[in-house]
Order: C-alpha cells, then structure tokens, then sequence
C-alpha cells in the first residue's frame, strides 16, 4: 500500500524535550527543522541532536516517516545539514524556498555524492519541496517534475504571503497558490502539502481549514502542534456512511465482472473506474485510520 502522509509535524530541532518525546504522538511524518525554527546560534547544535535522533530505532519501529527541513543549500548550513542528515539515514529531506528546477537537481547532485561516499544506495534518500514564493508557485510544475527522488510539495504560506505582500486571510489570498501546487503535484504524480495553522488553540479555524485543504485534494498539512494530529487524522477518516457505500460498490463491481457486464450500476447510479477506485481507495483509508468520529 502507498505510504500515507496526512500529518506532517514540524519539530524545532533543537529542542531536545521535544525530540525526546515526538514519536508518542504518532503523526505520519516527523519533521525535524533546522531551518526557521533554530536561531543561527544553535545551528551546530540543532544538527548533531537531529543526526542522532534520526538513527534512533524507534521512528522505523513505529512507521513514522523521518523528515528534515535542511537550510537552504545557499545559506552557510545547508551542505552541512545535507551531510549530517545523510549519513544518518533521513527518509526525506526537506527543501525549503525551492524556486525552480535546479534547486531540486542541485540538491539531488549532493545527496548522490553524499550517499556514495557514506556507503547508503544511491537514491534512497527521497526529496520533498517547499514552495515559499511567487516564483516557486509559478515554476511548481517544474519542481514537482524535477526527480524520481521526490515524494511531494508542500506550499509555505508563511514566506509565500511575504513575497505576494500580503498576508493571512480567509484563504482568497492562498486559493491560486494551492491550486497550483496541488496541480502540480497531481501532474508529477507526488503528494501535495497544505500550509501549517499557527493558531494551536483554535481547533475550528483548524478544522475548517484541514477540510478545505482535504476537499480540494491535498494529501496532508504541515502541523506544528501535535494537538493538530489527532483533529487532521479524524477529519481524513472516512465517514461511517463514505465506509458502507465504498463496500457496496466494491461488491457491485465484482458481481457485475462474474457477471460480464460491461456496464453496473448501484440503486440507479451507474458505477465506472474512477468510482471503483475511489471506493478502494475509501477502504484502505478506513483500514489505515479508522471511521471518522463526530467532534
Ligand atoms: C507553536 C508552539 C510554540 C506552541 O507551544 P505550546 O507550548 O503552547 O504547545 P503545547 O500544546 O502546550 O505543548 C504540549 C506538549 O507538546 C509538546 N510540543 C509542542 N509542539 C511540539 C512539536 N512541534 N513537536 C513535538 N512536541 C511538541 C510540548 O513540548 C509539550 O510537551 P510536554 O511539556 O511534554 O507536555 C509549539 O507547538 C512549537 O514550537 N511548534 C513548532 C513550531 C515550528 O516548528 N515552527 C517552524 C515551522 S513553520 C515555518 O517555518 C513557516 C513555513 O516555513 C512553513 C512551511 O515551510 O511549511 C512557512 O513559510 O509557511
Ligand atoms: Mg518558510
């Protein structure tokens, strides 16, 4: 089955309580930052906590997926984190400010070297990109098309507001960046990331957010609050109702292929290829997550 990836969960990676303690909230990915989060003096420091934490056991044991938020590769930490995260066996790492397609190929052309000289197979370090400007929106297509190495794009709507000289709204000033992103995403056939909610305390705006963000097709959100995880997961969940019908169809369409129609339909609605697999897809989410609870 496809790794699923609805939460992934910013980690300010010097914080060492935090570190100690981040897999017990189970999001699908960690995502340990040495970007924004870490002040330019615990830099050094942020690096070895997070190049230890990564070789610790537990995150393989317990299916979360290893992230990290490097520096951009254009700043004095970036080829350091690169190094550090390597060799330590990250999953993915994440770019932040990804521009264009060359900030991706350049990214990749270090990892290759890097995993070559530490003995780790060439390619098995997989690539995220961060979209955090006008520029990265416009050249999303490229981006998310740029390497077989690259799992998906997330859009950063912190920065990405900065440059667009605005700011934070009721989600008009984001509409064209999502879509384009998620379009994006689609075309290159690799998951696509809604921007993080920073109010932790505000479980409605969350929600209503997760639920645009879920409706217009996004895989998952960047979280920064592990309180964010179990309201993202539910909200994902498959209703009781979404379960039952994705069954009906399920079974529909295997009686009508004993049967040779070419053809079926479900109390009156015909039933085609995308709603099979929508269907399938409803089933194994619901294995995967559970039935959505009423808040
Ligand atoms: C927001 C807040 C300060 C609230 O603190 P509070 O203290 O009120 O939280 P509480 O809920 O009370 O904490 C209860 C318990 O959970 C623990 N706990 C909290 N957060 C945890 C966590 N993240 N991971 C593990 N553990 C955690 C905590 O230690 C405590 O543990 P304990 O004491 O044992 O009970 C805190 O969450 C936090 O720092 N978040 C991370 C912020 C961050 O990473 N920002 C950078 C990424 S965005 C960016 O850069 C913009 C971007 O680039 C984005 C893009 O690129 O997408 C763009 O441009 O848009
Ligand atoms: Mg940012």
């Amino acid at each position: 089955m496809k790794r699923i990836r609805r939460s992934m969960l910013f980690l300010p990676g010097a914080n060492a309580a935090m570190l100690s303690t981040s897999f017990v909230y189970k999001p699908d990915s960690i995502m340990f930052d040495l970007e924004d989060a870490v002040s330019i003096k615990e830099k050094d420091s942020a690096r070895l906590l997070v190049a230890q934490a990564l070789q610790l056991p537990i995150y393989r044991e317990s299916g979360i997926e290893t992230v990290v938020r490097i520096n951009a590769l254009t700043t004095p930490f970036g080829l350091h984190d690169l190094e550090a995260v390597v060799r330590a066996g990250v999953d993915v790492v994440r770019l932040p400010m990804t521009n264009c397609a060359h900030d991706i190929h350049q990214l990749e052309d270090e990892v290759t070297r890097i995993e070559k000289s530490c003995g780790r197979e060439v390619g098995s370090t997989k690539l995220m990109a961060a979209v955090e400007s006008a520029l990265g929106v416009v050249n999303a297509v490229a981006i998310a098309q740029s390497s077989p190495r690259l799992i998906g794009i997330a859009l950063a709507a912190f920065d990405y507001l900065v440059d667009m000289q605005t700011e934070r709204g009721d989600g008009t000033e984001l509409f064209y960046a999502r879509c384009a992103v998620l379009h994006a995403a689609r075309v290159a056939k690799i998951d696509a990331f809604d921007v993080v909610y920073a109010n932790v305390n505000d479980d409605e705006g969350f929600l209503k957010e997760v639920n645009l963000a879920k409706k217009l097709g996004f895989n998952g959100k960047s979280l920064i609050n592990p309180r964010q995880i179990e309201l993202l997961h539910n909200a994902y969940a498959p209703t009781l109702a979404e379960f039952e019908y994705a069954k009906k169809v399920v079974e529909a369409a295997e009686e009508g292929e004993q049967a040779g129609l070419g053809v079926i339909s479900l109390n009156g609605k015909m039933i085609d290829a995308p709603i099979i697999a929508r269907a399938v897809t409803t089933i194994e989410l619901a294995k995967y997550s559970g039935i959505r609870r009423e808040i």
